[in-house]
């Protein structure tokens, strides 16, 4: 080894070989590596066993001074799991069907050659984490983090119910498919909450979502004003009377969050549906939902088992991630107004 060669920076690719064209990617790392004098960079498969956490905090341990991940949505939340708090930046090469956390950065989607290329010439940004403590029926407790959200209750099992096959079909529609074949079976059930600072409440809910940022594919603004960096979390407790009370939701997730709210008149309208309470949002640095018998969990669109209790709190700011140098979004730009303004 040179002495160029063992003080230069190092980077590492993490991928899931089943979502990626591995060589192009590989190719395209290690040249851009070369480019900016990095030394050869370092490749991490994940598996089924390890989504790619494990190979992440390999990486971490071997001292790289950044990390790239390619692969889903399941892959991008192990491996910010892993990178959380380490201070090492996290490029993004968008390559899965949600591509969340991509979208919601507003980051190019199909262009992975200048995410690549933002690893060594881009700019950093850091954006929160949320971390889910989830305790089963028999007491063991396990924790796992989300960059876009986390849901017990009828949006996981809609997750559960929707098929892989359909997922690969058509994409994020088949979510629609799950959820109407989740409605069927759906009952609300009993659960306490609460958000630190705030009063315990007592609440019949299908789901209560925990949103790090608001956008879904397709347009579809879940929780519009779900900010990644502002160090709270938005919640959705979604409590719908009955299977009709999921219509009225769908239609403010749809139609009221994703189209009125562009226009100045919709906006009007929006004001005056306040009373129909079939969504109550709050928001937090966390929040404990205890529900009386398990209840599905999800975190980032997979499936994570049934929980009875769920303590949710935010790593403000403790993910870095790369971003092309002068990119922005609406979210990255509050980020650097607040640092300015300190
Ligand atoms: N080496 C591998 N061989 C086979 N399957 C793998 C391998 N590595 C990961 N997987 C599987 O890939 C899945 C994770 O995929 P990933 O999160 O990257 O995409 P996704 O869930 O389809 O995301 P999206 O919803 O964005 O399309 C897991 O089911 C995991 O078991």
């Amino acid at each position: 080894m040179t002495e160029a060669s063992r003080t230069a920076k190092r980077a590492a690719l993490v991928y899931n070989p089943i979502k990626v064209d591995a060589d192009a990617l590989r190719a395209s790392t290690t040249r851009h590596a070369q480019d900016a004098g990095w030394a050869e960079p370092l490749f991490f498969e994940t598996t089924v066993e390890d989504l790619g956490d494990e190979v992440a905090r390999e990486a971490l341990d071997a001292g790289v001074d950044a990390v790239l991940v390619a692969g889903g949505d399941g892959t991008v939340r192990a491996v910010s799991e892993a990178m959380s708090g380490s201070g090492v930046p996290l490029t993004i090469v968008p390559s899965g069907t949600g591509n969340l956390l991509a979208r919601n950065l507003r980051l190019p989607l199909d262009d992975s050659d200048t995410m690549v290329r933002a690893t060594f010439e881009g700019e950093t940004q850091p954006i929160d984490v949320g971390f889910a403590r989830l305790r089963r029926g028999d007491g063991e407790t396990v924790e796992h983090a989300f960059v876009v959200m986390g849901g017990m209750g009828l949006d996981a099992a809609m997750i559960a119910n929707t098929s892989g096959d359909l997922k690969k079909k058509v994409g994020w529609v088949a979510y629609v498919d799950g959820a109407a074949r989740s409605l069927v079976k759906a009952r609300p059930f009993p659960v306490m909450y609460q958000v630190p600072g705030h009063r315990m409440h007592r609440a019949n809910v299908q789901s209560v979502l925990i949103a790090n940022c608001g956008s879904l594919p397709a347009g579809l603004e879940l929780i519009p004003e779900a900010s990644i960096a502002d160090g709270e979390l938005d919640i959705a407790i979604f409590q719908p009377k009955n299977p009709l009370g999921w219509l009225l939701v769908w239609r403010r997730v749809a139609w009221d969050n994703s189209v009125l709210r562009r226009f100045r008149a919709g906006r009007e309208i929006l004001a005056l549906r306040t009373r129909d309470n079939s969504i109550r949002y709050t928001k937090g640095t966390g929040i404990d939902v205890a529900a009386s018998a398990p209840q599905p969990v999800q975190l980032d669109g997979d499936e994570f088992g049934e929980a009875t209790h769920m303590a949710v709190r935010i790593a403000a700011g403790s993910l870095l991630v790369a971003v092309p140098e002068g990119h922005t979004s609406p979210a990255l730009a509050a980020v650097r107004a607040a640092l300015a303004a300190d």
